[in-house]
């Protein structure tokens, strides 16, 4: 459809739409980018070419993303101590919320039929079924010999597809491409207005708390049952420390709102709330470009990838901005390299006094999805969860992966016993069409891995499991990259450089741009 732009906006709209006026890329609700090659082919890899997982490169299956997860992601196989001595989980858990939460992916909601019993659907039979329509459930088969799981298959449903003009299934991304607090303020017109306080400039809340309308978000053990928290991203209430960061961002927007209301008392509300959210907006990239990502990528890849602000001493603003930049989340960033975050993820979402002791533990295999304690006795918690977020450790980024996520993830009272992260996110690397691990090394020019025996430790279990070193999936091939200061591997440095630094050339509304 035909949009019309007013190029003289002062703000940015809320689907990121109008953003690039050459364009148009970088809106909600488009396609996650495919990377072109070097014949300005784009980068997919389909079993079929249009819309079939991955498949090995003998036309094989692909090794099963559990046994992959069993035999190289199990915790128990990695250092004893495995937390970090320079991230703390103030930094992963924003990183949840920074990365994860502004590259949304539609996965078509069905009941969860977890650990099922009976005979195991094989991809193969479900392609020989449904050959035409590519949206088939695509199960992640539990082999009789597991450890943690019981046998069977956990559901894993398909990201929702659509064919591109050249009939090739494509993901649709949920949110705007652009570093924009859109987890604040929603990525629809629609969820903003759920958010706001109608005629005015606040954002709603409820006993100081995020609002709970009902009908937007579903949730697990809510205090009183209907009320699920909502903020601009769905998954608001999928662990505790990521809702206290919702909450301190969503507060955050009403005190600056009302500082503004004070100071311009002869403003619109309209012009205080968007100037506020302009202000959130800044203070938002500000920290994801300066103090999220050098944890991340580390000093060298940040400075090749011109991430970091202008210092402000230097008195003049940066204008990066060039209006060829695309800035659309690639399908591989979305599928692999920024899921790098689950390795740092621990066991625990403790209460912790202002001492930094805990006061409480909380195991995170009993809080997924559930807004229980944040919403206690009126958010009584909340300090005692945000001081977790300064006071405890991350793990440390790199193929280990705690029990509460990799065996017993969405594990509820009634559904046990859990399903596996790791397993998930190789699966929706093949369900994306995602070229393998050494494919990425070579766009990325660096050497492609010749041998298993490269991955040292983990080399036998990978020849074990794969035919061929091509066929390594992104992200395992991602983690498994050892690096100083244990920042990501040099393959997802390139990766991530490369969406940070066009997420941040590429935007018009970018907070260091004169005027
Ligand atoms: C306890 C904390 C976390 C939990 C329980 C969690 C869980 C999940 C789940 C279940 C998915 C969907 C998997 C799929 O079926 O494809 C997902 C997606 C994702 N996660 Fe996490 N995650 C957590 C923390 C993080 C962190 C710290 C990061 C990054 C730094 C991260 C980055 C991502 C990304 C980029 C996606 C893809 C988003 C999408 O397409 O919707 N996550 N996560």
């Amino acid at each position: 459809d035909d949009i019309v732009c007013d190029v003289d906006a002062k703000y940015r709209t809320i689907d990121g739409s109008c953003n690039n006026l050459k364009n148009g890329k970088g809106a909600s609700n488009t396609f996650f980018k495919r990377l072109p090659d070097e014949n300005e082919n784009n980068v997919i890899d389909y079993a079929d070419g249009i819309g079939l997982p991955r498949a090995a490169k003998n036309g094989d299956e692909l090794p099963n993303a559990r046994l992959v997860s069993q035999a190289i992601m199990d915790e128990k196989l990695g250092p004893l101590i495995q937390r970090d001595r320079t991230r703390s989980a103030q930094k992963h858990v924003p990183s949840t919320y920074v990365a994860k939460r502004s590259k949304k992916t539609i996965i078509t909601k069905v009941k969860r039929l977890e650990s099922e019993q009976g005979e195991v659907t094989t991809t193969d039979k479900l392609l020989a079924e449904d050959a035409q329509n590519r949206d088939f459930c695509f199960p992640l088969e539990i082999s009789k010999n597991d450890t943690d799981l019981p046998p069977g298959c956990i559901n894993f449903v398909r990201a929702t597809g659509k064919l591109d003009e050249e009939g090739v299934r494509q993901q649709t991304n949920l949110a705007t491409a652009f570093v924009d607090a859109s987890v604040v303020y929603g990525s629809t017109p629609e969820l903003t207005k759920i958010l706001r306080v109608s005629d005015s400039y606040l954002l709603k809340t409820e006993d100081n708390l995020l609002p709970t309308p009902a009908g937007v978000n579903s949730c697990f053990d809510p205090v009183i049952p209907t009320r699920c928290p909502v903020a601009g991203e769905s998954r608001v209430a999928e662990v505790s420390m990521l809702s206290v960061q919702h909450l301190a961002w969503h507060r955050e927007h009403n005190r600056i709102a009302s500082e503004l209301r004070t100071l311009n008392p002869h403003w619109k509300d309209e012009t205080v709330f968007q100037e506020a959210r302009k202000i959130v907006i800044a203070i938002f990239q500000h920290i994801t470009f300066n103090d999220f990502l050098p944890l991340v990528l580390g000093q060298a890849a940040m400075k090749r990838f011109k991430l970091f602000s202008r210092d402000v001493n230097e008195g003049v603003f940066s204008d990066p901005y060039d209006v060829d930049m695309n800035p659309q989340v690639l399908g591989s960033v979305n599928v692999a390299a920024h899921r790098f975050g689950h390795s740092q993820v621990t066991n625990e979402q403790n209460f912790v006094d202002e001492d930094c002791n805990t006061v409480t533990v909380n195991k995170l295999e009993d809080v997924f999805d559930s807004p229980r304690l944040i919403q206690q006795n009126c958010g009584v918690n909340i300090p005692f969860i945000g001081r977790n977020l300064g006071c405890t450790a991350s793990n440390r980024i790199d193929n280990f992966f705690v029990d509460a996520m990799r065996n017993r993830l969405y594990h509820k009272p009634e559904s046990p016993p859990g399903s596996d992260i790791v397993a998930r996110n190789i699966q929706r690397g093949r369900d994306f069409g995602v070229a393998g691990y050494n494919r990425w090394r070579e766009l990325c020019l660096l050497e492609p891995m010749k041998s298993f025996d490269s991955f040292e430790k983990f080399g036998k279990a990978l020849k074990e499991l794969y035919n061929d070193i091509d066929d390594i999936d992104l992200i395992v091939g991602g983690l498994l990259e050892k690096e100083m200061g244990f920042n990501v591997g040099p393959t997802f440095q390139c990766l991530l450089g490369f969406q940070y630094e066009r997420m941040k050339q590429g935007d018009r509304f970018w907070y260091e741009r004169p005027n």
